[in-house]
C-alpha cells in the first residue's frame, strides 16, 4: 500500500476506512470525493469558531484576562488592546504575543477602569490605533475578604466601584463607539459563581453582591443594546486556580473549595478561555444575555 502524505495522511488519519489501496488512485479524480467534502465541513466548523476584529480586554495583564486574549488571538483576532492599572506587570508577556502572533496588533493601556473620563478616552484612541472596536471582555476585578459587620463603608464601594462601575463604564464607553461603527460587537462581563450563590468558607459579602450586580447589567445592556447588534453575555468562572485566590482569608479556602467540587479540584485559566471563545464566534450570533458557568460542577451542591 502506497504511503499517504501531506493532506491524504491527514484524510487516512480521520477516515481510515478511506485510505485507498494501490489501483484505486482513480476514485481520487471523482468529484467531490467524500473524504474532501468532509475536510470542507472541517474547515467551515473550525472557521464558525474565528475571533474577528478588535478586543478589549480589561485586566488583561491578570491571569484569567491573559489566558483569554491569548486563546482570542489564536482564534484570529487581528487587535488586542490590555486595559489594566499595572500593564507593566505583564509586559514580558504581552511582548512574547506580540513575537507569537505578528500580523496580529498587540498593545496596552495603563487606564483605572473606575475613572469615566480615562475610560472613554482610552476606548477612542484604541479605536483610532487598531481601527475599530468590536469587543470588549471585562476582566478586571479585585476581592476582598471581610466579614460584613466589620466592613468599611469605603472597602465596600472600593469593590464595587472596580467590579461592577468600572466595567459598567468601560461597557458604555464601547458601545458607544460600537454603536458608531454601525456594525454591532460583544461584550462579555466576567461575572463570578460568586454572583449565584454565597462563597463558602471565605467572607465577601462585597465582592458577591458586585459579581450578582454584573449579571443584572448584563441582562439590562443585552435587551439595550440588541437594536445596534451588541450582544453581551458573562461567564461565571468558579474557584480557578491563580494568584486571586491566593490572598489572606482566602487561600485557605482551596482544599475546601476542591473538596466540595464534584470534580474535586479547581480549574486552570486555560480551561475558561473556550467559553470566552465561543461568546465571540460566528457560533454565538443568537446568544444575549446569557451566563456561561465554567465551575466545574462546584454550584451544583
Ligand atoms: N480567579 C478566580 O478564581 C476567579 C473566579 C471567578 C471570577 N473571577 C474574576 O475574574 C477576573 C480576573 O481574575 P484573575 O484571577 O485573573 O485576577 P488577577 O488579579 O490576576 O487579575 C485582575 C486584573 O485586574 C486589574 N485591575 C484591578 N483593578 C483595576 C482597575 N481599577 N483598573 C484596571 N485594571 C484593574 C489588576 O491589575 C489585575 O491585572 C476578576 O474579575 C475576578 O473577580 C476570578
Ligand atoms: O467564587 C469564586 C471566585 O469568584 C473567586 O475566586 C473567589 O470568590 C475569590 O475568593
Amino acid at each position: 500500500m502506497a504511503t499517504a502524505t501531506g493532506r491524504d495522511a491527514l484524510t487516512s488519519r480521520i477516515l481510515p476506512q478511506m485510505t485507498l489501496s494501490k489501483g484505486d488512485e482513480t476514485s481520487l479524480t471523482r468529484p467531490p470525493a467524500p473524504a474532501s467534502r468532509f475536510l470542507k465541513a472541517q474547515e467551515r466548523a473550525a472557521k464558525r469558531f474565528e475571533v474577528h476584529g478588535n478586543a478589549i480586554v480589561t485586566g488583561g495583564a491578570g491571569t484569567l484576562g491573559f489566558a483569554a486574549s491569548k486563546a482570542l488571538l489564536e482564534h484570529g483576532l487581528s487587535g488586542l488592546m490590555i486595559f489594566d492599572l499595572d500593564p507593566a506587570q505583564a509586559e514580558h508577556e504581552i511582548n512574547e504575543l506580540q513575537r507569537e502572533f505578528p500580523s496580529s496588533k498587540i498593545s496596552s493601556k495603563r487606564v483605572d477602569i473606575t475613572d469615566g473620563r480615562e475610560v472613554a478616552n482610552a476606548v477612542s484612541e484604541t479605536a483610532s490605533l487598531l481601527g475599530s472596536v468590536d469587543h470588549l471582555l471585562c476582566f478586571a476585578g479585585v476581592v476582598g475578604c471581610q466579614h460584613a459587620i466589620d466592613m468599611t463603608a469605603a472597602e465596600w464601594r472600593r469593590t464595587l466601584d472596580i467590579n461592577t462601575t468600572g466595567s459598567f463604564l468601560c461597557a458604555q464607553a464601547c458601545a458607544k463607539t460600537m454603536i458608531q461603527q454601525g456594525h454591532g460587537g460583544s461584550i462579555i462581563f466576567v461575572a463570578s459563581i460568586s454572583g449565584h450563590r454565597v462563597n463558602f468558607p471565605q467572607p465577601q459579602v462585597a465582592y458577591n453582591v458586585s459579581k450578582s450586580a454584573l449579571l443584572t447589567l448584563k441582562n439590562c445592556l443585552a435587551a439595550e443594546w440588541a437594536r445596534y447588534g451588541i450582544r453581551c453575555n458573562s461567564i461565571s468562572p468558579g474557584y480557578m486556580d491563580t494568584i486571586l485566590n491566593e490572598g489572606e482569608g482566602i487561600a485557605e479556602g482551596r482544599k475546601i473549595w476542591a473538596e466540595r467540587n464534584p470534580m474535586g479540584r479547581m480549574g486552570t485559566p486555560d480551561e475558561l478561555t473556550g467559553a470566552v471563545v465561543f461568546l465571540l464566534s460566528n457560533n454565538a450570533t443568537y446568544i444575549n444575555g446569557t451566563d456561561l458557568v465554567v465551575d466545574g460542577g462546584q454550584i451544583l451542591f
